[in-house]
């Protein structure tokens, strides 16, 4: 079984976006770039420049409300949502909100046949048991790659985001909690069967977020 890595890279031009992304691909088996550091103005060209490697890439575009930085309206998010799909990455995060909201958007990427993550995030707490397998239930509606991330203010609540994977059922189920409590969910969360595990190249961009390079320590403990 090898473990796998996601490294979150959030630059500020297409340019900076491309060096980490080649960096990070050579130590990670996928890289995520967050679209939303970057003026909307950049994307297009950013797209163009990493085309080739989109295969590995998990293309976001996070809203402000979502604890993302896109500052546009949300008729440009979604117009840049569709233009992403367009290039047909690995994967394309989609809040769960934004699906459930928009049963436009929701139809066009169904007719595109775009690889979708759904994802869900509480930046403040882990929310009962019972809440996070219902908003499971709902999110695996739209894709069975389903995101759900919590806070952890205790270790607890990192426990609890991990017994989520004993129902998994088919989905590919990401499951884990940010903050210094949920750090240790960040790599439990791999031998449960998350299909990998984010990471960064070195300044974290998520609460608890570890470097690749120490994930990679981790994992090559058991060998
Ligand atoms: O959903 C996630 C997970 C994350 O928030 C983290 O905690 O590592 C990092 C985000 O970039 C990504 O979209």
């Amino acid at each position: 079984m090898k473990y796998k890595t996601c490294v979150s890279i959030a630059e500020q031009t297409p340019a900076k976006t491309k060096k980490r992304l080649k960096i990070a691909l050579s130590k990670s088996d996928y890289v995520e770039v967050r679209f939303d550091f970057l003026r909307s103005d950049q994307i297009p060209e950013t797209l163009e420049l990493i085309k080739k490697d989109l295969n590995r890439i998990v293309c976001t575009l996070r809203p402000k409300n979502e604890g993302g930085k896109f500052s546009g309206n949300e008729k440009e998010r979604i117009a840049i949502i569709k233009l992403i799909a367009e290039y047909n990455p690995f994967l394309l995060d989609i809040e769960f909100n934004t699906l459930k909201r928009n049963a436009t958007l929701t139809n066009y990427l169904k007719s595109t046949k775009t690889k979708l993550l759904v994802s869900w995030h509480d930046f403040k707490k882990t929310p009962s048991s019972a809440e996070l397998k219902k908003k499971i239930t709902l999110m695996s509606k739209y894709s069975s790659n389903v995101k759900i991330v919590s806070t952890a203010k205790s270790t607890d609540d990192s426990t609890r985001m991990l017994e989520l994977y004993s129902k998994k059922g088919k989905n590919n189920l990401i499951a884990f909690a940010m903050g210094d409590y949920g750090r240790i969910s960040r790599i439990l969360c791999l031998y449960l069967g998350s299909p990998y595990t984010y990471v960064s190249l070195g300044k974290a961009i998520a609460p608890g977020q570890f470097s690749v390079d120490e994930v990679k320590k981790i994992i090559n403990l058991k060998k």
